[in-house]
């Protein structure tokens, strides 16, 4: 129960609705009490009328009616109260998974990138939607059903033994013996749904991935096989599936089994007794009552200690990730204003799950308003000089500073607003294309939008679609080609305004044609804007003001594009290459 101690803040936020709720628990099963009592009573009237103990047949029908009426009073005040104790009660689990979920989620957006790269996608959502479903079972379901069962307890017992002692022991020999039962049934349920359940998501994944893969799989002419893997799948999930009926098969059986022993010892035990003349013929079916109202909650018993377990793990599960620190820490609240000017220091970082050394010793200068072009062979260390300005990371290998403060100085918040970065894979949300644009300025109008879209080229692709700028982005965006996203990507960049613009090779799916135009817009618009492209074509450094090459994670060049076409080197190499493609 350590883990679960972590919803006590929750119970606490809400303990005036729980205790109402453990009010209204009692009060319901104390009014479901009453009409066994009632039917005992009922019964020994007609059967001392019977046997002349009594002969007013008007007083027997009188406490009949009497009876009748209390009993169904009490029935509707019962039902009244169990819906109110399920309304309560549940509602309250329903809070606490609303706040445990948003406690999750607020922890995974303060995580840095690097949790995402060494946590899978699918763990993720586990832990914020199954985990969280399986410790809700606990506060809810588990604590109603701990209080009913309590409760009924307190009640029946001491009144079972003021009727009949002897008979109250009998009809509660059975029930501990059944509420072990159903505790060992319900582990072994539960170890086969979680077999079952994580091959569904084994056939899911299989099956979403030959819809998404289809077109692979008919140009490479494998339907049979695919067809074939599906297939055995399909039987693998029916054998788990019967292991699992299997077990589900014997929860009612012997239910039913125990329940029906327990009513045999109290018509044995207690025919015993009544013949004798020790109890009255209502005391037999008040037991016979009793028995079948103590069976469900002491089923529960069993039932509630595997879901708390269950729970326990789930919450186990869910601290370990709301117990991780951010490895990306905001370390001021005031907020500091960027303008653009960025400094690396001898700036050396290696990722630590790859151990791989991306950028060593880096040093450079770049002015606000000034313009830099990154070049370099693919995995020289582009990417990871954006990724550090943007700190997706840190490094503890000299200093990065932004208007000459160190970075991890400035407020995060501030350094993120200031900063626009089109990534080399852009990913657009399965929203309209409107709202990709605004993702990056939320209060942007139409005009501002177009604008926008004007300024990466793409508007009149957009305005060629029938529904235009409402037209919806499957999955990913793949409604869209390639340059098309990235022009989008582009645009969304663009209308956030930014003092930093940073774009990772965003180009290289856009013909040579719209790159210059593209080009020719940044440099008009970021006369006042640091700006840095990432690229591996040598058009897309000739307006920077800057150039630096790197090489395995060093600057190999650095200079202006004219005195690096002229600079013997692997931007000249590069240039004179890209010059004779061009003639081709
Ligand atoms: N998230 C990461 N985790 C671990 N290693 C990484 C990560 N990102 C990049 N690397 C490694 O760091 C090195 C530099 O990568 P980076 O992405 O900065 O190169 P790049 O010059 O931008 O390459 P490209 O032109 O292909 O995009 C590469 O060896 C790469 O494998």
């Amino acid at each position: 129960m350590k883990e679960l101690q972590h919803l006590n803040k929750f119970f606490l936020k809400y303990k005036g609705k729980l205790l109402l709720g453990i009010l209204i628990t009692i009060i319901a099963q104390i009014f479901a009490l009453v009409t066994p009592k009632l039917i005992g009573n009922s019964l020994t009237a007609v059967d001392k009328y019977n046997r002349g103990i009594i002969t007013d047949l008007e007083l027997v029908k009188s406490e009949l009616w009497q009876n009748i009426a209390i009993i169904i009073g009490a029935a509707a005040l019962a039902s009244f109260f169990t819906f109110l104790m399920r309304r309560t009660i549940i509602y309250i689990s329903r809070y606490v998974e609303y706040d445990l979920k948003n406690e999750v989620y607020q922890q995974y957006q303060n995580l840095s990138v690097n949790f995402y790269k060494k946590n899978r996608t699918g763990d993720l959502m586990n832990r914020i939607s199954e985990d969280v479903g399986k410790v809700r079972m606990y506060a809810g379901p588990a604590i109603m059903y701990s209080i009913r069962t309590i409760t009924l307890f307190a009640c029946l017992v001491p009144l079972m033994f003021i009727s009949a002692p002897r008979v109250a022991i009998y009809t509660l020999i059975p029930l501990p013996i059944l509420s072990f039962l159903i505790y060992k049934l319900s582990r072994a349920i539960q170890k086969r749904s979680a077999i079952v359940q994580k091959f569904l998501s084994k056939l899911s994944t299989f099956t979403q991935e030959s819809f998404s893969g289809v077109s692979v799989i008919k140009a490479y002419g494998i339907e049979p096989q695919v067809k074939e893997t599906f297939n055995e799948m399909v039987v693998e999930g029916k054998t788990k599936n019967m292991d699992l009926v299997k077990v589900n098969a014997w929860f009612f059986p012997m239910m039913i089994l125990l329940i029906g022993a327990s009513n045999i010892l109290v018509i044995y035990i207690g025919g015993q007794q009544y013949i004798n003349g020790e109890i009255e013929l209502g005391v037999l079916a008040e037991f016979i009552m009793y028995v079948n109202m103590l069976t469900w909650p002491v089923a529960t018993i069993g039932w509630v200690t595997s879901i708390i377990q269950q729970a326990e793990v789930s919450q186990e599960r869910i601290n370990e990730f709301l117990k991780v620190v951010p490895e990306i820490k905001n370390n001021t609240i005031e907020v500091t204003p960027i303008q653009g000017n960025i400094e690396f220091k001898d700036v050396s970082f290696t990722y630590d799950d790859t151990n791989i050394t991306a950028l060593k010793n880096i040093s450079f200068t770049l002015n606000s308003g000034e313009t830099l072009a990154i070049v370099g062979k693919t995995g020289s260390g582009k990417s990871t000089i954006l990724d550090l300005i943007s700190r997706m990371y840190d490094t503890d290998n000299g200093i990065i500073e932004i208007d000459n403060i160190p970075i991890k100085k400035l407020n995060l918040n501030s350094l993120r607003n200031a900063i626009s970065i089109v990534p080399q894979d852009a990913f657009l949300f399965s929203e309209t294309i409107r709202e990709n644009i605004k993702f990056g300025k939320e209060d942007a109008t139409d005009e501002e939008v177009i604008a926008a879209a004007k300024f990466a080229s793409v508007h009149k692709n957009i305005v060629g679609f029938k529904k235009g700028y409402d037209t919806i982005l499957g999955e990913r965006g793949i409604t869209l080609s390639g340059g098309q996203k990235q022009r989008v990507s582009i645009a969304r960049a663009i209308i956030k305004n930014p003092n930093i613009l940073l774009l990772d090779d965003c180009l290289s799916a856009v013909d040579t044609e719209t790159e210059e135009e593209i080009l020719n817009n940044i440099e008009r618009i970021t006369k006042n804007k640091t700006t840095i492209i990432v690229s591996h074509r040598i058009s897309s450094a000739k307006n920077a003001d800057k150039i630096i090459v790197l090489e395995d994670g060093k600057i190999i060049q650095n200079g202006t594009y004219d005195l690096l076409i002229e600079q013997d080197g692997y931007f000249k190499e590069l240039y004179l290459k890209q010059l004779s493609e061009k003639d081709l």
